[in-house]
């Protein structure tokens, strides 16, 4: 019965940030298992709603539940794994050096440590000083933190920026391995040609859904194989209903 219900579901959800509503009153549940692509424009809301779902972010209005529980509630914290744009990682210390501390930190298991360091393809940098890493090294460095615990929330915050297509290619592979093993995934990206890497999508403008389909479902409704052009008739679709 449990596992049927969504891991993450949000309601009327409003979010107001330096005196502005960011976040309009929006809506939707990610099934467990699952990988939700969050698409959008920058500065459309993307972030603000990630921090809303791992509750770090205080909202005005509506509700988002995790695994059935209030997002941010202390039952969660180890059960919701957060990687955010800024790395978080220590600059003088090494991967591995890094990843023991956040281990230690979580009461995750030391054997762990390899593991997020191999899904990341980070185990030749892993003694690396973080401060000598790539920029594309550094914010893996990053991911693999949020890894560690084998958490069943994912919630990450561009993970591919930077990345080349083989490394991107290999990571979204490493998050439908890590979907199917039961985690569910929010992984927001500004680059289209990645919306059709995931299981649903929501795309977002102003703070608003476009919408919340499968890609597939997405290309059917507008028509267009192309992701870019399906986002952009959406737009026009919802400026001619609002003139
Ligand atoms: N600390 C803040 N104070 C005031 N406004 C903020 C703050 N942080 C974000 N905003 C505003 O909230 C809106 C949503 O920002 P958010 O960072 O969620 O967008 P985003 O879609 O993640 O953008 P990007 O793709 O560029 O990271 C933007 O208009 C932004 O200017």
């Amino acid at each position: 019965m449990m596992s049927s219900s969504p891991a993450v579901s949000v309601n009327d959800l409003h979010v107001v940030r330096g005196g502005r509503e960011v976040l309009h009153g929006l809506a939707f549940d990610v099934p467990r298992g699952s990988v939700l692509g969050l698409l959008g424009p920058s500065g459309c809301g993307k972030t603000t709603l990630m921090r809303a779902v791992v509750g770090v972010q205080i909202v005005k209005g509506g509700t988002v539940e995790v695994l059935g529980e209030p997002a941010g509630s202390p039952g969660l914290r180890r059960r919701v794994g957060y990687a955010t744009q800024q790395p978080a990682v220590y600059a003088d210390l090494t991967i591995a050096e890094n990843l023991r501390y956040f281990a230690a930190v979580i009461g995750a298991p030391h054997k762990d440590v390899d593991r997020v360091v191999d899904e990341v393809g980070l185990a030749k940098q892993r003694d690396q000083v973080v401060a000598t890493l790539s920029g594309g090294q550094h914010s893996r460095a990053n991911l693999a933190v949020a890894l560690l615990g084998s958490p069943e929330v994912l919630v990450l915050d561009e993970p591919t920026v930077g990345l080349d297509p083989v490394l991107r290619e290999e990571l979204w592979r490493l998050f439908h391995a890590l979907a199917e093993r039961g985690t569910t995934l929010l992984v927001s990206s500004h680059v289209m040609d990645e919306a059709g890497r995931t299981d649903r999508l929501l795309l977002m403008r102003e703070g608003d859904v476009l919408a919340d389909d499968t890609p597939d479902g997405l290309r059917a409704r507008t028509g267009t194989q192309d992701l870019e052009k399906a986002f952009l008739q959406l737009i026009s679709e919802r400026e001619g209903a609002t003139t």
